[in-house]
């Protein structure tokens, strides 16, 4: 029996393809994470390897075709309560206003709660997320970063105990953004939900998670490396650049992304044990010996000079 949160094991997803000779689509195989409660998770990788589909796979929307998926040592067959999703389109419904939106989720959650009840706790998240001038708007009134915000307010306020971020901040300027990533980290370390979130912006991950899951492209896509991200909370946009960290670690992914997300996919991996980088002395890996420093010995820059320095290491037999 896992300890896990969420377990997922050897998963796979394939797709026939249209012309009955041809191989089916293999989006990805052969992977297994775990989710520890309270973590916050954010997976990257190049578009089309399969993040939407293993997010729609743990909401319950999707399932795989190979491998298991378990939350709290139960089966995930469908979608739940317990878990709720945030897509990148809001999906709100139109024809409510901003408060009914979020009452629409609250009274689905506790049915035995009073109108009364409902409102409250609804106006708490809208409050949260500063929108409690504009709560008997409908959507079409609202703008883009307003309705995102009704749709984080509506995950949270039925305090799931997995919530499901798909891209959440993908169509907003990066003001508002900004905003509501500050928003989400306030909410977040209030509840202390379990997170996992897709997301292609690399800031934006290195600011939000614990460890940052990295997926090589598809198809046969798999996921590569977990890095852990050990950088002190609370984290605030302003000062986390300042962290001598945080390019480093920021240099490490773009590297990922750009130069080996497509080498790894030849590679053998047994899905069992993923890997996270730890931060390598550049002067020490001059000398080859010491394998773990946490801190480098010159300020971080944006150089390429910074770029890969790390050794892998094993963590996380599952
Ligand atoms: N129903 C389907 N039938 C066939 N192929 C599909 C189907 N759904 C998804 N795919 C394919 O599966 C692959 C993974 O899609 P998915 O949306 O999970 O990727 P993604 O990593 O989330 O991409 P993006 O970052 O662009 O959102 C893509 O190649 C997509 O074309």
């Amino acid at each position: 029996m896992s300890h896990a949160f969420v377990e997922v094991q050897k998963a796979a997803k394939r797709f026939p393809s249209a012309s009955k000779e041809a191989e089916p689509l293999t989006v990805f195989e052969n992977i297994s994470f775990q989710l520890e409660k309270g973590e916050f998770v954010c997976i990257i990788g190049h578009s089309g390897c399969g993040k939407s589909t293993i997010m729609n796979a743990l909401a319950g929307l999707d399932q795989f075709s190979e491998g298991s998926l378990v939350m709290e040592n139960k089966e995930i067959s469908g979608p739940g309560l317990e878990r709720g999703v945030v897509f990148q389109n809001y999906s709100l419904l139109p024809w409510l206003t901003a408060l009914e939106n979020v009452r629409f989720g609250v009274r689905a959650r506790w049915k035995t709660w009073s109108d009364r009840e409902v409102t409250d706790h609804s106006m708490k998240y809208l409050d949260m997320v500063g929108l409690k001038e504009v709560v008997d708007r409908k959507p079409s009134q609202l703008s883009g970063g307003m309705r995102q915000r009704v749709s984080i307010a509506r995950a949270f306020a039925t305090k799931p105990k997995l919530l499901l971020l798909d891209e959440p901040f993908g169509a907003l300027d990066a003001l508002t953004r900004g905003v509501i990533q500050d928003e989400l980290i306030n909410i977040w370390s209030q509840d202390q939900q379990t997170v996992f979130m897709i997301t292609h912006d690399v800031d934006e991950a290195i600011l939000l998670a614990d460890r940052i899951f990295l997926m090589t492209n598809g198809p046969q896509a798999r996921i590569a490396e977990a890095v852990e991200i050990d950088l002190p909370r609370p984290r605030q946009r302003a000062s986390i650049v300042k962290h001598p960290h945080f390019y480093t670690i920021r240099n490490y992914l773009v590297d990922f992304l750009v130069n080996r997300s497509g080498e790894l996919r030849t590679q053998e991996f047994d899905g069992q044990g993923l890997r996270y980088p730890t931060p390598v002395n550049p002067v020490q890996l001059a000398t080859a010996e010491a394998t773990t420093v946490s801190t480098p010995a010159t300020p971080a820059t944006e150089s390429q000079e910074n770029l890969v320095k790390f050794t892998p290491k094993e963590v996380r037999h599952g």
